[in-house]
């Protein structure tokens, strides 16, 4: 596979042996019994780029990622990387191939350090089986060292390098968050998920995130796909922005488009009568909330 590479210095560098991916998702539905989550979805995420889902509460922000990850089946559809169709696939598959995500809820083990946490993403690259490492044979013991070097990158990169030994409990909620994404990160990625990276975090916090999403970016060459409700987070990194409402797609496009668009603007607040020049953009629009 394609994807970060460990070096002696402390930045990681991305391998260019072979195009980044496009990520497609065409005409995807799904149902909940009678609930149409999904309606006939489609959106392309360009390579390099940082793409924002947003929408009200309910829109089916989080049931599109459930389904780009592999977690939930399409009614009807397809999710593809690069030429990798990705619908019909497990999780794990979909990681393999690059897609790598990280979550809302932090799910890191609350006893586990810094660096157990993020070494947990690079699960499915490790071939040295229990008895090899066990044994401490010299190809297992070369592996160990390989994954440890690049877990100790990943946390460099995050700042996270003074942290790596403490427990994931004792950090702050900014900090359990980026260990998340280092994660993520450790799984190799060429498209990262991000599910609310900023949700829950206080400004100072939320700053550094961006920052570093502007990183992850331009210094490795990932491509990032998030769901955000942080409206001035996503107006500020977002190179394109995709609005979905009731589970269907009602705009996309960048994000100063977005902040105009009438329909976008009726989505949050229920109705566009009386918009004008001085009426509120999307970047002060409020959550709508679902009966
Ligand atoms: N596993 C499920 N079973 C039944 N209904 C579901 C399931 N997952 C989501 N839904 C429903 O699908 C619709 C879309 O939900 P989803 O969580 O995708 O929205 P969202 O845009 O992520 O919302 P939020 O911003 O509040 O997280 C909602 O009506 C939700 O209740």
């Amino acid at each position: 596979m394609t994807g970060a590479n460990a070096t002696s210095a402390g930045t990681p560098t991305t391998t260019t042996d072979d195009a980044p991916p496009w990520l497609r998702v065409q005409g995807v539905s799904v149902t909940f019994g009678a609930l149409k989550a999904l309606s006939d979805v489609s959106l392309s995420v360009e390579p390099g780029h940082i793409h924002a889902i947003i929408g009200p509460n309910g829109a089916g922000k989080s049931t599109l990622f459930n389904v780009i990850s592999g977690l939930y089946r399409t009614t009807a559809g397809e999710v593809w990387l690069g030429d990798d169709e990705l619908t019909s696939l497990r999780p794990h598959q979909i990681t393999r191939l690059g897609l790598g995500r990280a979550f809302q809820n932090i799910v890191l083990p609350p006893h586990a350090t810094v660096e157990r946490s993020i070494m947990l993403g690079r699960h499915h690259l490790t071939s040295a089986g229990f008895v090899r490492t066990g044994l401490r044979l010299p190809s297992a013991v070369r592996e160990q060292r390989l994954h440890a070097a690049r877990v100790r990158e990943i946390a460099d990169f995050l700042e996270l390098g003074d942290l790596f030994d403490a427990e994931v409990s004792g950090l702050s909620y900014g900090d359990r968050k980026r260990v998340e994404v280092g994660r993520a990160l450790a799984t190799e990625p060429r498209v990262l998920l991000l599910d609310e990276p900023v949700a829950g975090m206080n400004a100072t916090e939320s700053a550094l995130m961006a920052e570093q999403l502007r990183s992850i970016r331009a210094g490795l060459g990932i491509t990032i796909l998030l769901v955000e409700h942080d409206m001035a987070m996503v107006m500020a990194i977002a190179d394109r922005v995709t609005v979905l409402d009731f589970g269907t797609v009602i705009a996309s496009g960048t994000p100063t488009e977005i902040q105009r668009d009438p329909e976008v603007i009726r989505a949050y607040l229920g109705s566009s009568d009386g918009i004008s020049e001085a009426a509120p953009t999307a970047t002060d629009l409020p959550r709508r909330e679902q009966p």
